[in-house]
């Protein structure tokens, strides 16, 4: 097998300095956490008709969904025999999160995701006790297929004022739901178009005419042995998009369309028969299965982000270019200092955005936890850092993933390099789950607030304590990672402060507090820094970078090996472990369609004529 392998990626392996298997296992959990993972990888991977013969990207828009329906079926059903009886379920997400499996299936993205990401999640943190029994023995086995219907066209990220009623009708003991204009169509979900037959669909409730804000209904939209859309129903697929287009978005309107009483989901806020209305705790519990999703694509962006780093980490150590020396021969384009500072932020990034989602985890977990047992305390807390960190860490993935395609040159804009689809699943979670500007407005929210209580000598949480320490403006420059904290800490506080002294003059000049927010909004989401590094600390902190590049470079292929994606999971020609760049864009290239005949048809039909001047 060696043999096969590119020469420079060899010499790769033998520099690196440390163990790599070491960190594959602190990566998964442990060496038999590795193995377990290994496991169901062998064991799914090998199963018969879970891959394309013709390149996803050659077919049409249709038989791309039907290609990925009849892919999800098949993975489905081989992830569920690759289950190890003897494994708790949490190790067993912890190895699928890991492995990125479904990648190995889908260029794209499943059209059972929302099924599997927000149905069920929507249905364990939504419905009271009985419903959950109900519907999640139905949903865990896919009896039904369900998704997530809260996007409107005309709201998104206003779910206030989201259009779609239910007007509850007590005679009858039913719930009527109705989309009132065009607005007002369910816009957006996966699955929702030709895939699942049930959703949650997030309608404004209505009682004798009162409106009782907005609130989960499990609705049954397409006939369980027909697939037919029901009456009251209009549905549809909302077109090519960047990516997830196997995913299935729809779109779907009511009208006036009836359920029975017990379809909202009322764990929190409940309808009686005679229509008494019980409200929640908090009405923003109704929000929680958001609030589970962007704990959750951190982690995603961390495993995406090593899977694109991966593919140009090692496009790079192969790939030679140009001239560093002359007569020395074409350097690996690794060598070049810039090529290290595009591709090593990214590596790390990784490794840091896996270390903060399990701290997210944690963090996500006892609060549910708590407020299983009423306890609402740290919501707010778990909001506004699950809201900054789902912004940043898509963000700076998405960057960081342009950064590792366009690092490819020309190779990198392949849909075969795999890179371009990968950008187009990471930038289309800085919209979903929230988009991200709105997101880091609602922390900047959580901040001011702080701030201000921080001034008035209330005691701040943990996460926010920082805005109660005492800093000096001149802020000592020190360059170990305690010194770097504290100075992102004096530049965070800097930029909230500024941000509220902003607010507070445009407040003083006669503005009114919201439209105080809005001028101030840019210095909220990204308000410049008063920070005291001086040029000097600068040019000090960037040799203290290049320096550490130096040292990260022999490395370099060792740190992307540890990840340990299997070829089928990168999926892509320029970053297999083998190195074999060119043979693989070749064998690529000629499964292009237009390549299977000589002479293409258009030439006889139209380049000829027009090349004589017959046409
Ligand atoms: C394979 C791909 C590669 C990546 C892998 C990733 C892996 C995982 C993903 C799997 C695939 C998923 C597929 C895609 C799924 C997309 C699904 C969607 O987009 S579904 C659609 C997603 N759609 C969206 O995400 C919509 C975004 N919009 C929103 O969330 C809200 O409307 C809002 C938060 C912006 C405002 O809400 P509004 O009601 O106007 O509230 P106000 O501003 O007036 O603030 C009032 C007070 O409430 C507080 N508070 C607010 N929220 C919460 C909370 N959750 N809790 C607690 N508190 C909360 C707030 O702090 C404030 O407190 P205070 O200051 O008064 O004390
Ligand atoms: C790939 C994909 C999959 C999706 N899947 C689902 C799904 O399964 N189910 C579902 O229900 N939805 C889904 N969505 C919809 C998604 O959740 C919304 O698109 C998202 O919440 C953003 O809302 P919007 O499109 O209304 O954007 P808008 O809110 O209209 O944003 C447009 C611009 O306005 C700005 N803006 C809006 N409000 C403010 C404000 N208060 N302050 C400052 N600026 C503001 C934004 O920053 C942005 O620049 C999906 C979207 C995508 C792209």
């Amino acid at each position: 097998m060696s043999a096969k392998v590119n020469d420079d990626l060899l010499t790769e392996r033998r520099k690196c300095e440390f163990n790599v298997e070491e960190l594959t296992n602190y990566l998964d959990g442990g060496a038999q956490a590795t193995q377990n993972r290994r496991k169901l990888e062998d064991k799914v991977l090998s199963t018969k008709g879970l891959f394309d013969e013709v390149p996803e990207e050659y077919l049409s828009h249709k038989e791309k969904y039907e290609n990925a329906v009849r892919k999800a079926v098949v993975y489905y059903k081989a992830m569920k025999e690759a289950e190890d009886p003897n494994q708790t379920e949490q190790e067993r997400a912890n190895a699928t999160y890991r492995s990125l499996l479904h990648a190995a299936v889908f260029k794209d993205n499943s059209p059972f995701s929302l099924h599997l990401a927000m149905f069920i999640p929507a249905i364990l943190g939504q419905a009271d006790e009985e419903q959950k029994k109900y519907w999640m023995k139905r949903a865990s086995k896919m009896e039904i297929i369900g998704t997530y219907a809260q996007t409107e066209l005309g709201h998104g990220t206003f779910i206030r004022g989201l259009e779609t009623t239910a007007t509850y009708d007590p005679k009858t003991e039913e719930f009527v739901l109705h989309s009132p204009t065009l607005t007002a169509y369910k816009w957006w979900p996966g699955s929702l178009a030709h895939t699942a037959n049930y959703c949650v669909v997030m309608a404004h409730l209505y009682i004798n005419g009162k409106s009782c804000g907005i609130q989960p209904f499990i609705v049954q939209f397409r006939d369980e042995e027909t697939h037919q859309p029901l009456p009251g129903i209009k549905l549809g697929e909302i077109g090519a998009k960047l990516g997830f287009n196997t995913v299935n978005n729809g779109f779907l309107g009511f009208d006036q369309h009836r359920i029975p009483r017990n379809r909202m989901l009322m764990k929190n806020a409940q309808v009686l028969k005679d229509g008494t209305f019980k409200r929640s705790p908090n009405s923003k519990l109704t929000y929680g299965t958001m609030v589970y999703v962007r704990v959750v694509i951190v982690n995603g962006m961390a495993n995406q982000l090593a899977r694109a780093v991966t593919i140009a980490v090692r496009y790079s150590a192969v790939r030679r270019q140009s001239e560093l020396k002359p007569d020395a021969g074409e350097p690996q384009i690794l060598d070049y200092v810039t090529q290290q500072h595009k591709l090593f932020i990214g590596i790390a990034s990784s490794h840091a955005f896996t270390l903060t989602a399990k701290w997210l985890t944690r963090m996500y977990q006892k609060v549910t936890a708590d407020l299983e047992k009423g306890n609402l305390d740290e919501l707010p807390e778990l909001h506004a850092i699950a809201c900054c960190l789902k912004a940043v860490t898509t963000t700076d993935t998405s960057v960081l993933v342009e950064r590792s395609r366009t690092s490819c040159g020309g190779h990198g804009y392949m849909l075969s390099s795999n890179l371009p689809q990968i950008y187009g699943l990471v930038t289309a979670a800085c919209t979903y789950e929230g988009e991200n500007t709105v997101l880091m407005l609602q922390t900047a929210r959580s901040l001011v607030k702080a701030l201000e209580q921080a001034q008035s000598g209330k005691r701040l949480s943990p996460t926010m304590s920082y805005l109660s320490e005492k800093v000096s403006s001149r802020l000592k420059w020190d360059n170990s990672i305690d010194g770097i904290v504290k100075g992102f800490r004096r530049v965070a506080y800097g930029k909230v402060e500024s941000a509220m002294r902003s607010m507070r003059k445009y407040v003083r000049s006669g503005l009114g507090p919201e439209d105080a927010w809005n001028m101030s909004s840019v210095q909220l989401v990204a308000a410049s820094e008063y920070t005291s590094i001086s040029e000097a600390d600068i040019r000090q902190l960037q040799d203290t970078y290049e320096d550490l590049l130096g040292k990260i470079r022999p490395n370099a292929v060792g740190l992307v090996d540890a990840f340990d994606f299997r070829d089928q999971i990168l999926n892509s020609t320029l970053g297999a472990y083998d190195g074999r760049v060119y043979e693989r864009l070749m064998e690529e290239a000629l499964k292009s369609p237009l390549n299977a005949e000589p002479v293409n048809q258009s030439f006889h039909k139209y380049l000829k004529p027009f090349m004589q001047g017959k046409l």
